[in-house]
């Protein structure tokens, strides 16, 4: 049936939103199977010790190994015998998190994530899971969290949605930007819908003309000029692949 979600951390109530709106229906519709772990289960100390100064010294606290070791274990041995999950791990400093890496990743049967404050988890942790099972470093950005739990949410949402039967019109995510496709590395252009009018301004009237080949190059118009506007350097990947799609069609 659907994908396996496992999620470790030491704040589970931040994932709560997992529970509702569109991954929360993919779960009670079984498309989708998320667990989520408390990483201090997997303490022995009174004082549930996850994290401490960093060898070599610097600011901040490291996540200790030990938990997250037992934990990684205590989540594959709960899963299919006969699979190994991907580890996915937020990161500031791992491979950008696209469309394209979401894509991959709902292809898959069964991820576990590891979100850890910002200072990061002991590196050992990750070369030993490397060992076992795939590892995928990625970050949602060019800014910096204080944890990683956020980065689940953003990256479960954009993969549960691409999920077959989650989103209720399949062709909704078609036109996503930066999604394969006649639109694709061009942001989305405008959109608009009833009234007609509102407050004094009306829909472009290519919108209401019926003619579906003027809306279509209008509607492209409209995503390069965003595109050229808001993200130039992806105007050039796009001029590339427009260039290489022609080669094809010569
Ligand atoms: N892209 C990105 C990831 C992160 C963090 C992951 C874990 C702690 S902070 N910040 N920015």
């Amino acid at each position: 049936h659907g994908m396996r979600i496992d999620v470790v951390t030491i704040f589970p109530e931040y994932l709560e939103p997992l529970n509702v709106s569109l991954v929360g229906k993919a779960r009670a519709r079984g498309q989708l199977d998320v667990h989520l772990h408390d990483l201090r289960s997997w303490t022995h100390d009174v004082h549930r010790t996850v994290d401490d100064t960093p060898y070599g010294g610097g600011p901040g606290m490291v996540m200790k190994p030990e938990p997250w070791g037992e934990a990684l274990d205590a989540v594959r041995a709960a899963g299919p015998a006969d699979q190994v999950p991907t580890l996915v791990v937020p990161t500031p400093s791992g491979v950008p998190f696209t469309q394209e890496l979401a894509q991959e990743l709902a292809a898959r049967p069964w991820l576990a994530f590891a979100p850890a404050r910002y200072e990061g988890i002991d590196r050992r942790v990750i070369e030993e899971a490397a060992t076992r099972m795939p590892v995928v470093e990625a970050s949602i950005g060019d800014y910096v969290l204080a944890g990683g739990e956020v980065a689940v949410l953003v990256m479960v949402e954009a993969i549960a949605r691409l999920l077959p039967g989650v989103l209720g019109n399949a062709e909704s995510h078609r036109d996503d930007s930066f999604a394969p496709g006649a639109m694709a590395d061009l942001l989305e252009g405008p959109v608009y819908t009833k009234p007609a009018e509102w407050r004094g301004r009306a829909v472009p009237e290519v919108l209401l003309s019926g003619n579906h080949g003027r809306i279509a190059r209008w509607r492209r118009e409209q995503a390069f000029t965003r595109t050229l506007a808001n993200r130039p350097d992806l105007v050039a990947r796009w001029r590339l692949s427009a260039f290489d799609k022609k080669e094809r069609e010569a």
